[in-house]
């Protein structure tokens, strides 16, 4: 792969340079040229300002435990900030009625929530706001209103729904991006500096975010170095990676510090690349040599930058590419890299998934299914002639074709049940295809888009649990474990009505079927 990013590099006219602790590594902190920097919105400039001063005001009042309620691209920025800088922020992406109440109960008296919706109309964060709403109305706490903070655009529902509750409101007016109020506000809020998250990301002096931030004496005139843009070579190495047949994106981090870093750019490049018909199917690894990091159609990249030159990340096994830098400059590399994939690509930027397979289920009910067969505590539905539940999963993945990918997606409480997640490496093991692996409903604002519209390579392995402790939506018909069903039964209808094979593993014992599971598949 080093040869690919070589002749693209070459074709650019440009120079890979940068501490390489591997060939083809890409240095983050190259300083991109100011013509180019994103988000120059006069409108963000007292950003920092407010969100320190609300922070203090929240502190003021014993309010220290942030929730975070958003989907996709509204909460995985904020997610990777606060878990990469070591600052706490819980996280609701998820049906999971487990998972919520879970949410709900943890120190309720002292939480603000955050709820984030571009569009302010995803059904998970409504129903999130309302959960939270009737749980502090239930508590008898005063001020209910002012213990949320909105991030939304101008005009949507939810900036009116704000202004009715009383609550505090930040309007996001561009796109997303981890360095719009859908980043910062949520992770300054739990306590992240994003100052110094912004100063990683816009080396000084950065005239577009002059306001606002210190300003630092005026660089040296810049040499023609100093211009060549990682973002550029890295979306230029994505998209000749695709065409050349390596659409699997295998991603991992080089165990330097920025973990949850993959998920983010997951959901970046496939929502980037998607409706391209050839979008780049992202593979988020463990670690760097875990099952699925080599082969034919595999462009592997790992993340991170603070290896010693020469030694390579994950115990010896030397990527396709290394991205090199701190969190912020990350950020900025690679939503301008996928962007770049996906011009090249010939993706639609505009597609966004159909949430539609969710209302009509929610609208007709759930349907009536008999399990093919029960397995201990799992019961197994789909077309499968097998009898038992490895024989099943086998079957699924002989029919993977080659290329093609086996996609594990889990319907579960992603942490009260996060062994789950297991289920990738094991199956990874098993077959020589790639593997990736989803919690939902949160896959579905993602690679859910890629499952459904990219090539139709993909066989699908759903994994539901018993609910035994639901929860009402308040002021809706349905309670979250039915939503959560809801967006399964959709999401397989969806997948089966587009001639992907499904297999279903409904799980009466969470606890005890994912240890099955995993003891079948390790078998
Ligand atoms: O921010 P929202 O409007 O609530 O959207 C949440 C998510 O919805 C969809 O799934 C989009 O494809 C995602 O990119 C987005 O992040």
């Amino acid at each position: 792969m080093s040869d690919l990013l070589d002749d693209v590099v070459a074709a650019a006219g440009l120079t890979v340079f940068g501490a390489a602790s591997v060939p083809g590594s890409i240095d983050a902190r190259t300083r991109l040229d100011p013509a180019v920097l994103p988000l120059a919105r006069s409108d963000d400039h007292d950003l920092v300002a407010r969100i320190a001063a609300l922070r203090a005001e929240f502190l003021s009042r014993g309010l220290d435990h942030v929730v975070l309620c958003g989907m996709g691209e509204s909460s995985l920025a904020a997610e990777v900030i606060g878990r990469t800088l070591g600052v706490e922020l819980t996280v609701l992406d998820s049906s999971d009625p487990h998972q919520v109440r879970a949410a709900l109960d943890d120190r309720l008296g002292r939480s603000v929530v955050v709820v984030a919706s571009r569009s302010g109309s995803t059904v998970e964060t409504d129903s999130h706001r309302r959960a939270y709403q009737q749980a502090f109305e239930d508590a008898g706490l005063q001020d209910v209103g002012r213990r949320f903070v909105f991030v939304t655009e101008p005009g949507s529902p939810l900036a009116t729904t704000a202004r009715e509750m009383g609550a505090h409101l930040f309007l996001a007016s561009s796109a997303h991006s981890a360095f719009s109020a859908f980043g910062l506000v949520p992770s300054g809020l739990a306590g992240v500096r994003v100052d110094t998250l912004l100063d990683e990301a816009f080396p000084r002096p950065a005239p577009h975010f002059a306001a606002g931030f210190s300003i630092a004496p005026p660089a040296p005139e810049p040499s023609a170095t100093d211009f060549a843009d990682p973002a550029l070579m890295l979306g230029a190495a994505l998209a000749a990676g695709a065409l050349a047949g390596r659409d699997k994106l295998a991603l991992a981090s080089d165990g330097t510090g920025l973990d949850g870093l993959s998920d983010w750019i997951e959901h970046l490049v496939a929502s980037s690349t998607a409706g391209s018909g050839r979008g780049l199917l992202p593979v988020v690894l463990e670690n760097p040599s875990s099952w699925g990091h080599e082969g034919p159609d595999v462009l592997s990249v790992t993340t991170g930058g603070a290896l010693a030159a020469g030694v390579m990340p994950g115990g010896g096994t030397a990527p396709d590419l290394a991205v090199n830098g701190p969190l912020g400059a990350q950020f900025v590399v690679w939503e301008r890299a996928a962007a770049i994939a996906g011009r090249l690509l010939g993706a639609d930027p505009s597609t966004r998934p159909d949430s539609e397979p969710t209302r009509l289920v929610l609208d007709a009910g759930l349907p009536h299914e008999t399990p093919t067969f029960v397995d201990g505590v799992v019961e197994v539905y789909g077309n499968t002639s097998a009898t038992t539940l490895v024989a099943a999963v086998d079957e699924l993945a002989r029919g993977v074709p080659p290329f093609g990918y086996l996609a594990a997606t889990a319907y579960l409480d992603r942490v009260g049940d996060a062994a789950a997640a297991g289920v990738r490496d094991a199956l990874a093991a098993r077959v020589a295809r790639a593997v990736t692996f989803g919690w939902g409903p949160r896959y579905l604002h993602s690679t859910g888009r890629l499952h459904k519209g990219g090539p139709a390579t993909g066989s699908f392995l759903q994994i539901t649990g018993a609910v035994t402790d639901d929860l009402q939506v308040p002021g809706r018909p349905y309670t979250f474990g039915e939503l959560q069903a809801a967006q399964a039964a959709g999401d397989r209808q969806a997948l089966l009505a587009g001639g992907r094979p499904v297999l279903r593993l409904h799980l009466i014992d969470r606890a005890t079927g994912i240890e099955q599971l995993l003891a079948a598949l390790g078998g």
